[in-house]
């Protein structure tokens, strides 16, 4: 595991159980470099989603130490953004105003947060489609409006659980392709959970692994920056997919 004093997002020995259930998140030791990309992976109900509510302090663990940024975690804050499986719009809301949300629920917002969202959805591809409702957008361009919003409040650290699932393999890539640039542009730290393992190796810097509540392995994806859609085709690429797989084989086993 990578243990270093810097590290941006910082869990040390963390446990977690659901009350009255058994633990599903056992003596985690993680750390995320700042600016950096790191996947997780792992079989259902391992434990990912709730290690990452964790980190973003939606649960509190057991025991065990969480810090972003050198500060305990105690609660999500506005350094932190989340995206979720489903985009989660506000159907009533316009799309400008689903991305000004954050903003919103505390205060009115000004005429620079306009802009800034607005700065997002071109970022995101998204120019004109502000006046719209997320019902008129298709699944891909409703994703993309979940990732401005979380970006609007230019968070530290992004956390994400399986944004992209349910989209279909071109968009996924495409969208891959503009959250990267984004996110290295803005050197945000990212902590993306994910079920594809070339998704998971395209997007970071190192992939965890994780079995039965432990990080069981944590690669270095020695794979050059920017990441180039060429990339996914190459023999590297493929040889970290297939380190990562053997990980999660490895303890499938066990
Ligand atoms: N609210 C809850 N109460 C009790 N048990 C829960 C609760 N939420 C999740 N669990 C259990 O905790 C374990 C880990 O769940 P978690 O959602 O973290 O897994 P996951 O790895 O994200 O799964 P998936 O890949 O299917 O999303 C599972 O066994 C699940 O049944």
């Amino acid at each position: 595991m990578l243990i270093e004093a810097q590290a941006f997002l910082d869990m040390r020995g963390v446990s977690y159980s659901f009350p009255a259930y058994p633990r599903v998140v056992n003596q985690v030791d993680w750390q995320i470099r700042r600016g950096e990309v790191h996947s997780l992976v792992g079989r259902s109900g391992c434990g990912k989603t709730t290690l990452l509510k964790l980190a973003a302090g939606l649960l509190l663990p057991d025991s065990g130490t969480i810090t972003v940024d050198g500060q305990a975690l105690r609660e999500p804050g506005s350094q932190l953004g989340f995206v979720f499986q489903a985009p989660t719009l506000l159907e009533w809301k316009t799309v400008l105003d689903n991305v000004l949300l954050p903003v919103a629920l505390q205060r009115t917002p000004l005429p620079a947060d306009r802009a800034r969202a607005d700065e997002l959805l071109a970022l995101m591809g998204l120019s004109g489609l502000g006046r719209r409702f997320p019902t008129e957008l298709s699944g891909g361009q409703q994703s993309r409006v979940a990732i401005a919003r979380a970006l609007l409040l230019a968070p530290t650290l992004l956390l994400l659980d399986e944004p992209f699932a349910a989209l279909d393999a071109i968009t996924r890539e495409e969208l891959q392709d503009d959250f990267l640039r984004i996110c290295r542009l803005a050197q945000t730290t990212v902590f993306f959970v994910t079920h594809d393992i070339s998704e998971a190796v395209y997007l970071a810097d190192r992939v965890a692994v994780m079995a039965e509540g432990k990080i069981t392995d944590d690669l270095v994806v020695d794979l050059s920056w920017p990441r180039r859609r060429a990339l996914r085709y190459g023999a590297p690429f493929n040889a970290v997919c297939a380190q990562v797989r053997h990980a999660m084989d490895k303890v499938a086993t066990c």
